[in-house]
């Protein structure tokens, strides 16, 4: 039996006096490709972003490895969304790639050899060590996706939690990030993504997780052929396109 990496426990978040987060529970095994799904507002970006230790928890624990607070969040490799980061920002690929190391680093040393050799390392992951010179205004959007991964593997993490990855990449680079994140779970990483794409979450996640404030279901894509948990978390009807397409996906 594979190794639990993250395990989150009765985890409620609150955010201006209002509950985003309410019992959340939720488990992730090692190599394991986690699809987290769920309408607009449903407190995904939320969830991560309280892995990450940025927003505190109102009740509960998460727990990678077996560490909690900041001492699971250093074994986490975080990838927010493409739109989160200041891409007219004067610094060059490398660059980026190096603030992945900033906590071990702190603000003000100087990155060694060993640091530029990690930095070297993540972009031959991601397919882009010959881009490290280039300003990262000139990058395309799946290049920008690719580095930004770059960036959160640099520290080798347990865990790597990406806000909606695949979100305005077309379909060459949709599969070159399928295939990416193939080698990583093969090579016993942990993937935690949030994604809007269900059909291809169906298809290339090893389980999903339904959340709507709470998680409504999570299992196998198989174990999810129910519709009732899937009308409930985008409340929709039966008789939605979104759940005839699932039928179709499912079946
Ligand atoms: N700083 C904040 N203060 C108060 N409420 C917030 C804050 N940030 C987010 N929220 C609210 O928390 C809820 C969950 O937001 P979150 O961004 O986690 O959802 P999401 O599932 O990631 O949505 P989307 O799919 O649109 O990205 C929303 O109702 C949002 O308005």
């Amino acid at each position: 039996m594979k190794d639990t990496v993250l395990e989150i426990q009765d985890l409620s978040v609150n955010l201006s006096n209002r509950q985003i987060l309410k019992g959340v529970n939720l488990q992730c095994q090692q190599g394991e490709l986690l699809g987290l799904l769920g309408p607009n507002g449903a407190g995904k970006t939320t969830l991560l972003r309280t892995m990450m230790g940025l927003i505190p928890a109102a009740a509960g624990q998460i727990s990678v490895l077996g560490k909690t607070g900041n001492k699971a969040a250093d074994l986490i490799g975080y990838v927010p969304q493409r739109q989160d980061v200041a891409w007219d920002f004067p610094i060059n690929v490398g660059g980026l790639v190096m603030q992945g190391l900033t906590r071990q680093l702190g603000w003000l040393r100087t990155p060694g050899t060993k640091h530029w050799k990690a930095v070297y390392r993540a972009l031959e992951r991601v397919k882009m060590r010959e881009f490290a010179e280039r300003p990262i205004q000139e990058l395309s959007g799946g290049q920008r996706q690719r580095i930004l991964i770059a960036r959160a593997l640099v520290t080798d993490p347990a865990l790597l939690v990406l806000d909606e990855p695949f979100t305005g990449l077309d379909m060459p680079t949709q599969e070159l990030l399928t295939v990416l994140f193939g080698e990583l779970t093969n090579g016993g990483t942990s993937l935690l993504m949030t994604t809007h794409d269900l059909n291809h979450a169906l298809v290339t996640c090893d389980r999903v997780a339904l959340l709507r404030g709470t998680v409504i279901a999570e299992g196998t894509p198989s174990q999810l052929t129910d519709p009732q948990p899937w009308m409930e978390t985008f409340e929709v009807s039966a008789q939605s396109p979104l759940i005839k397409q699932l039928g179709m996906v499912l079946c």
